[in-house]
């Protein structure tokens, strides 16, 4: 172990080796800030990629984890429990009134796959088409939903029968959905993709289009969830009426959880035909609630969509010849450069210590925790600002 990075280099030994690594070892969190191994503080904008919606250790998750872990961690869905049962009944009462039914898994990429599958059984077809440019997970199912070849060449052949479309193009949507369709896959704001917002006419016409084939809609808000963009749900903005919509990050808090909230126009899904060990755990249901009630006392989404209205004005107006483009919805916002990305985001962390992240190779994609202040914003728009003018 060096002196300098003793855990990262102890990590390193055992690593399984396929993550890129930044070369500080995160030991503590408090709201938007996180702390190194010598103590020293970062601003977060990068959320752990979108999963501190309430800020690093929020007390209330806090003391609900501790509660719940001296009570009951293990209980299995063959059996009733009590964190899951209100935890369902508060997040469908969340989503339109049609959305009577959740299935909670421990991950994004797990909510992904049990979309598709409830698709596939709900509908009888096979046929899956999703967005070029879009990430859904890395397990087969939704591995082979995202776009990027680099995720997907290694571990070929996928699952058959899905396709990809050019995202906001209406008219490949309209030649792609068929009566074979069993879904539509796609993210309301693109977020590894590139921070890359939908047009309203292009969910307008996806709903449209699905619903008039027999189609499912579904929607990964994966990422945008939970306050993210300005709304609880981000197809909100636009008054969707999706089918299945995959939730996780911000669910649980910052304990891993994932979620797919049911459109009863899917209809009944029969028993046995999906399931998970862990899914609907007592922790993880029990740190979801609390994460809930904190978004809600602490008025997160109205403060997001203030706070992102003013980050976005902010980082537009940077006059910068490095910059493309400056896009985004609440506290979900990206900075597409003319040039790599991974240089400005290794100054940002060792010179200004802010931590951002990257999406793709030439987007900065800022995350923050929804309770990011005021000053510490500011903070964010003069460090860019010194960066890039
Ligand atoms: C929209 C979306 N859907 C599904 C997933 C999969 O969730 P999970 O299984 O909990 O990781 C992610 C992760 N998005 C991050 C990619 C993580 C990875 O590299 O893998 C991201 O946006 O960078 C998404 O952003």
């Amino acid at each position: 172990m060096t002196e300098q990075q003793p855990f990262a280099s102890l990590e390193a030994a055992h690593s399984a080796g396929v993550y890129a690594k930044r070369p500080i070892t995160l030991v503590r969190g408090s709201g938007a800030t996180l702390y190194d191994d010598h103590g020293q503080a970062y601003l977060d904008c990068g959320s752990g990629i979108g999963v501190a919606n309430i800020g690093h250790c929020h007390p209330t998750v806090v003391q609900a984890i501790a509660e719940q872990a001296a009570t009951l961690t293990v209980c299995p869905e063959a059996f009733h429990n009590d964190q899951r049962a209100l935890l369902q009944a508060e997040l469908v009462q969340l989503f339109p009134a049609e959305f009577q039914r959740v299935f909670l898994c421990n991950s994004g990429t797990e909510a992904v796959e049990a979309a598709l599958k409830f698709a596939r059984m709900a509908t009888g077809r096979t046929a899956i088409v999703a967005a070029m440019r879009g990430f859904h997970g890395r397990t087969f199912g939704a591995l082979s939903a995202t776009w990027e070849s680099h995720y997907r060449e290694p571990f070929m052949p996928l699952v058959p029968d899905f396709s990809h479309i050019p995202y906001n193009n209406i008219e490949r949507l309209q030649n792609a959905i068929t009566e074979q369709t069993a879904a539509l896959i796609i993210e309301i704001i693109q977020g590894e993709g590139g921070i890359r917002p939908a047009t309203a006419e292009f969910l307008q016409a996806a709903q449209t289009i699905c619903h008039e084939r027999g189609a499912l809609l579904i929607l990964d808000e994966v990422q945008t969830g939970f306050g993210r963009t300005g709304r609880m749900f981000a197809f909100e903005h636009y008054g969707l009426q999706p089918d299945l919509v995959c939730l996780a990050k911000a669910l649980g808090g910052g304990i891993p959880m994932g979620a797919v909230v049911i459109n009863q126009r899917v209809g009944e899904l029969a028993i046995g035909t999906h399931g998970s060990t862990f899914g609907g755990n007592p922790l993880a249901c029990a740190a979801a609630r609390a994460s809930l009630s904190v978004i809600r006392t602490e008025q997160l989404v109205d403060q997001t969509a203030e706070k992102g209205a003013w980050l976005l004005t902010q980082l537009q107006a940077i006059r910068s010849p490095k910059i493309r483009e400056v896009r985004g919805l609440g506290l979900m916002i990206g900075i597409e450069l003319k040039e790599k990305v991974s240089p400005y985001l290794q100054k940002l962390m060792n010179q200004h210590q802010i931590i951002a992240l990257n999406s793709g190779s030439n987007v900065l994609r800022l995350l923050p925790p929804l309770v990011i202040s005021w000053p510490e914003l500011e903070r964010v728009v003069a460090t860019l600002r010194s960066m890039f003018e």
